[in-house]
């Protein structure tokens, strides 16, 4: 995952990323793919002069476009007739505070910060992300989306959030066109996570010591937090080899076995949560 530097945010924010969309059928398979409706409050991320934006309005709610350079925000009001139900916030959007209520997000982002996009609208437990469309680089898309999984960032997404890489998108649909293969993304809030959201800072320290070393055999990795009866016994339940690597869990199992963990290990024995990486 590429690392974030927050005191570099600023000139981060300030490489424009300005790739739009020109291609009017994406676009449409954007909106259609978030099934969005007049009930439903979406945030266009990185909305530029508003090629999402406004194929957005005419199926939603609101739509709340956030853009941080002032001549796209300009050309975008100037677009804008009075009656409407578009909100646009002129911000960093890694500094926008996202709505109490529940929301979709229909968007082409800028690349340059695509794993801090996704940690602010993932990976936060007071979110009310619902379901996104996301056009992110292909390269991304193949991480956040890898099996198997090695990343307790994206593990701990995906517990909560299922992602698809639904496909890839050729450059010729952007102006002008990147230098890199983007794809559509669609990220879906699940209904019966295996893990209670409320657990999920607990969850993450328990995934990325389960996955310090991603190719560590099942039991091996499990070592300091279970012992050796109760690893025979989770053999068992999650259906898996002793020496499978830990990496290949899927989220279900990942699910059985921290709940195992909560039920029958006290907790002095849980793993820590990990430092503030200010990196990440
Ligand atoms: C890939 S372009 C997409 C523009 C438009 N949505 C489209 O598809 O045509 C990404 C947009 O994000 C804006 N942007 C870049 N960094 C941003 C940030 N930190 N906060 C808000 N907008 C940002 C850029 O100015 C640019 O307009």
């Amino acid at each position: 995952m590429p690392k974030y530097d927050s005191r570099n945010r600023k000139a981060l924010s300030n490489f424009s990323g300005q790739h739009l969309l020109i291609n009017k059928f994406l676009i449409k398979e954007l909106v259609d793919l978030a099934q969005i409706n007049r009930s439903d409050m979406v945030i266009d991320i990185g909305a530029g002069t508003g090629a999402i934006t406004f194929p957005l309005a005419e199926k939603a709610g609101t739509v709340i476009a956030i853009e941080n350079d002032p001549a796209s925000i300009q050309k975008l009001r100037s677009k804008i007739k009075e009656e409407n139900n578009i909100k646009i916030r002129q911000i960093d959007v890694l500094r926008y505070e996202l709505p109490r209520s529940p929301f979709c997000v229909v968007a082409n982002i800028p690349f340059s910060i695509t794993s801090p996009i996704f940690e602010k609208f993932l990976g936060d437990t007071s979110v009310q992300l619902q379901r996104a469309v996301f056009i992110i680089e292909k390269g991304a898309a193949k991480r956040f989306t890898a099996d198997p999984m090695t990343n307790p960032v994206i593990l701990t997404w995906r517990m909560w959030y299922d992602i698809r890489l639904v496909r890839t998108v050729p450059s010729s649909h952007f102006s002008p066109p990147p230098s890199v293969d983007s794809a559509v993304v669609t990220v879906i809030r699940k209904k019966n996570p295996a893990v209670p959201i409320n657990l999920r800072r607990k969850f993450i320290a328990f995934a990325s010591h389960g996955l310090r070393y991603p190719r560590l055999p099942f039991y091996e990795a499990m070592n300091e937090v279970f012992t050796p009866p109760q690893i025979t016994k989770l053999v068992r339940e999650l259906r898996i080899d002793r020496n499978q690597p830990i990496c290949s869990l899927n989220e279900q199992q990942w699910g059985m076995l921290f709940l195992a963990m909560t039920r029958h290990v006290a907790s002095y024995r849980w793993p820590k949560s990990p430092k503030k990486n200010k990196r990440q």
